[in-house]
């Protein structure tokens, strides 16, 4: 249960809660029931995850009673940034997921589409690009009706200290990439260097978002995110993801939420 929950107009929805437990579940029963409406509706459920903290936050998807309830057959699994190292390094956004969530559930190994870690940044972001080109062809990822972009069901995000999402970093050119949907960085400002990444266009295309902060080193770039503060290029990657779908969803604790004025409702 959230401790308390407010509908911001621009922003999204931001659900703030006492502890890392209740955010757990929180966030296990958003996951949870997205899937079941997207499977039922589509006939599949097609996430996108990030890594770092958000894997963390998201393993009571495979405790009970979700690890039973959720069809994890349907489950279509992305990236929404990964890093280019090998799948087995400490690095690898896939091997976080891996370890944390897919290897302790009954995903159909065709259905996770992890990134090519045996060549260049360029090429695996182009050969993601295009395995995502053919599920939108076959349907079997949705199209957006605005911007022909994949519209993937959910895409989950977390936000760094500074801002970024995905691999998006404040003043770099992936940030201001309008024309393809997986992106590549050389030159991280955090490393490793090299990365790929989901797109503004994408991200903003997808049916539903969510952002997933936790820790108090985060609360001064939530209270700007909230706050809408900044304009133009002093914008945080983070005040730029507003899907069209306008379903966003905003996961913090406490300790992210302690600059925000708001006060405890339900
Ligand atoms: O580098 C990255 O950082 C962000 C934020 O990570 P967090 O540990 O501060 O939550 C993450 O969402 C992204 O996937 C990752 O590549």
């Amino acid at each position: 249960m959230a401790l308390s929950s407010v509908i911001h107009e621009d922003t999204g929805e931001w659900r703030i809660h006492e502890n890392l437990d209740e955010l757990r579940t929180d966030l296990a029963d958003y996951v949870a029931e997205l899937s079941e409406s997207y499977v039922k509706e589509r006939g599949v459920f097609c996430i996108a995850l990030s890594g770092g903290s958000l894997i963390d936050l998201l393993r009571k998807i495979c405790e009970a009673p979700y690890n039973k309830t959720v069809d994890w057959a349907r489950w279509h699994i992305f990236w929404a940034d990964e890093r280019v190292v090998s799948k087995n390094h400490p690095d690898s956004n896939y091997k976080l997921a891996k370890d944390g969530i897919l290897s302790k559930v009954s995903v159909i190994p065709s259905h996770v589409h992890s990134l090519n870690d045996a060549v260049s940044a360029e090429a695996a972001a182009n050969e993601y690009e295009f395995t995502i080109r053919q599920l939108v062809r076959t349907r079997v990822i949705d199209v957006s009706e605005i911007s022909d972009c994949p519209k993937f069901d959910l895409v989950l995000l977390g936000m760094g200290p500074q801002g970024h999402v995905a691999s998006l970093f404040r003043g770099h050119n992936a940030l201001n990439e309008k024309d393809e949907w997986v992106t590549f960085l050389t030159d991280s400002p955090n490393p490793p260097p090299e990365r790929i990444t989901f797109t503004l266009p994408v991200i903003n295309s997808a049916s539903n978002v969510a952002v997933v902060v936790t820790g108090e080193n985060k609360a001064g770039a939530v209270k700007s995110v909230m706050n809408s503060a900044g304009t133009g290029c002093s914008l945080l990657p983070a005040q730029m993801v507003r899907p069209a779908s306008r379903k966003l969803v905003w996961f913090l604790d406490s300790a992210a939420a302690s600059e925000l004025d708001i006060s405890p409702c339900s």
